[in-house]
C-alpha cells in the first residue's frame, strides 16, 4: 500500500476522524464507519493531510497548474496542498477559493486568491451527490480556465442513483479525474492487516457489497 495511504489512515484513526458504529449518511444509508473530514483540526493534522493529498497527486500524475479550494472545507484543504507541493515536489502553484456570500466592501467579489487560469485541480473533502464539484466547475469554466480534476480524501466508493459511485459519475460527466488519498477498498485491505478491537470488519464487508459501486 501507498505510504501516503497508510499516513492517511494512521492519522484517520488517531484523531478519531475514522469512526465505526452506526451512522446515517447524508443519503439515509446506515453505514458500519464514517469519516469527517473537519476533525484535521491542529497544525500537525493538517500539515500532515496536505502532505498526503500532495503525494497523491504527484503519484496520480494528473497534470494541473493552480489548486481551487470551494468554501467551506476546501479551502483549508486547498491551501495545505498548495504548501505541500511547494515543499515536497517542489512545485509552487497559484491557488483559489471561493465565497458563499458575495463581498460588497473591500475587494468585493467571490472569488478570492490568484486568478483562475489553465487547468484548475478542485480539492475538497468528499463527493456525496457531486453538487459542490459541479458548481466548482462553474466558476472555474465562467472564468475562463478548465478543470483539470478533483482531489479528494476517502473515495466511499459506494454507488450514487445507479451501479457507478459519485467519483465514477464525475469522472464521465465532466472527462476528469477523481483522484483520492484513499478509497473504501485500502481502508478494507488497512483493517484487514491492523484490527481494532471495535471494528466489525463483517459489517463493513456486507456494507460493500450492499452498496459497493461497481465498474470503472
Ligand atoms: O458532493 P456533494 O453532495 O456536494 O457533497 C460534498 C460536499 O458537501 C460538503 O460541503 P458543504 O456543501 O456541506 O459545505 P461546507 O464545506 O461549508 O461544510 C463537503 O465538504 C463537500 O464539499
Ligand atoms: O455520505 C455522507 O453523508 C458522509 C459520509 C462520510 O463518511 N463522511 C461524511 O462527511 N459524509
Amino acid at each position: 500500500m501507498l505510504q501516503h495511504k497508510t499516513t492517511f489512515f494512521e492519522l484517520a484513526l488517531a484523531k478519531g476522524n475514522l469512526r465505526f458504529g452506526e451512522f446515517t449518511l447524508k443519503s439515509g444509508r446506515v453505514s458500519p464507519y464514517f469519516f469527517n473530514a473537519g476533525g484535521f483540526d491542529d497544525g500537525v493534522s493538517l500539515d500532515t493531510l496536505g502532505a498526503c493529498y500532495a503525494d497523491a497527486l504527484a503519484a496520480s500524475g494528473v497534470a494541473f497548474d493552480m489548486l481551487f479550494g470551494p468554501a467551506y472545507k476546501g479551502i483549508p484543504l486547498a491551501a495545505v496542498t498548495a504548501v505541500a507541493l511547494q515543499q515536497r515536489h517542489g512545485r509552487n502553484l497559484p491557488w483559489a477559493y471561493n465565497r458563499k456570500e458575495a463581498k460588497d466592501h473591500g475587494e468585493g467579489g467571490m472569488l478570492v486568491g490568484a486568478p483562475m487560469a489553465g487547468k484548475v485541480l478542485i480539492i475538497d473533502d468528499v463527493i456525496s451527490a457531486g453538487t459542490s464539484v459541479r458548481e466548482s466547475v462553474q466558476w472555474i469554466r465562467d472564468a475562463g480556465a478548465e478543470p483539470a480534476g478533483v482531489a479528494i480524501a476517502l473515495d466511499r466508493q459506494e454507488r450514487g442513483q445507479g451501479t457507478l459511485s459519485a467519483a465514477m459519475e464525475v469522472e464521465r460527466e465532466y472527462g476528469i479525474p477523481v483522484v483520492s488519498i484513499a478509497g473504501l477498498d485500502d481502508l478494507m485491505d488497512y483493517l484487514a492487516r491492523n484490527p481494532g478491537a471495535n471494528i466489525d470488519i463483517d459489517a463493513m464487508r456486507r456494507y460493500r457489497e450492499r452498496y459497493g459501486s461497481q465498474g470503472e
